[in-house]
């Protein structure tokens, strides 16, 4: 068991963000939280029909809210998964960096799209061709989730339980490094 802060987890769509997320709450036995289904508790309405009514920029505004409030609580360490775009915005790069435990959930462009080809819940897959749209938010976001991130864990052709393993074994090396 290790006594780690606030696990926030980054990276693209399909980098499993959200199933690693709620494996590794359970290996840790503490609370998993998944900024987009906050907004959408918040919202009483799905990511599409945000999307649809307020457009991306009303959705990135509600996500800066989440994230704000999220990491603002005062509680017990948690798990928090985050949506691919969170870094995006200046504004949450910075409150990132604030934390002592981002980790950055790697996947190549072909296994992002392999992990959410049967995803309708993605609007940004929906606009043009997916491959392109993935390769194209890579290259922007790659280096930011780099910038924000203080553990990097490979996640391509690892089963999820193999993945949430390797970043445990990530983030004890990180807090020793840093002890
Ligand atoms: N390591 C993995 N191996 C195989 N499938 C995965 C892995 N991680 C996630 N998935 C699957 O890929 C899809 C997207 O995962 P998800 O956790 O929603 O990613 P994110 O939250 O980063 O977008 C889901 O169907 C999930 O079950
Ligand atoms: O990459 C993005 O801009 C987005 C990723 C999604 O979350 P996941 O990364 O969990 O799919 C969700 O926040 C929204 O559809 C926008
Ligand atoms: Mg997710």
């Amino acid at each position: 068991m290790i006594n780690a802060p606030t696990i926030i987890l980054v990276g693209p769509m399909g980098a499993g963000k959200t199933t690693i997320g709620r494996l590794l709450s359970q290996q840790l036995g503490r609370e998993f939280f998944d900024s987009d289904r906050v907004i959408e508790e918040n919202a009483g309405a799905d990511i599409p029909w945000i999307f649809e009514k307020e457009g991306e920029d009303g959705f990135r505004k509600r996500e800066t809210q989440t994230l704000r409030t999220m990491l603002e609580e005062d509680q017990a360490p948690v798990v928090l998964a985050t949506g691919g775009g969170i870094v995006m915005r200046e504004e949450n790069r910075e409150l990132l960096k604030t934390q002592p435990l981002v980790v950055y959930l790697f996947a190549s462009v072909n296994q992002q799209l392999q992990r959410t080809s049967k995803s309708n819940h993605r609007p940004l897959l929906k606009q043009g061709n997916p491959k392109e749209t993935l390769k194209r938010l890579f290259a922007i976001r790659d280096p930011l989730y780099r910038d924000v991130a203080s553990v990097i864990v490979e996640t391509d052709s690892r089963h999820p339980k193999s993945v949430s393993n390797k970043v445990m074994e990530a983030i004890k090396k990180h807090l020793q490094a840093e002890a």
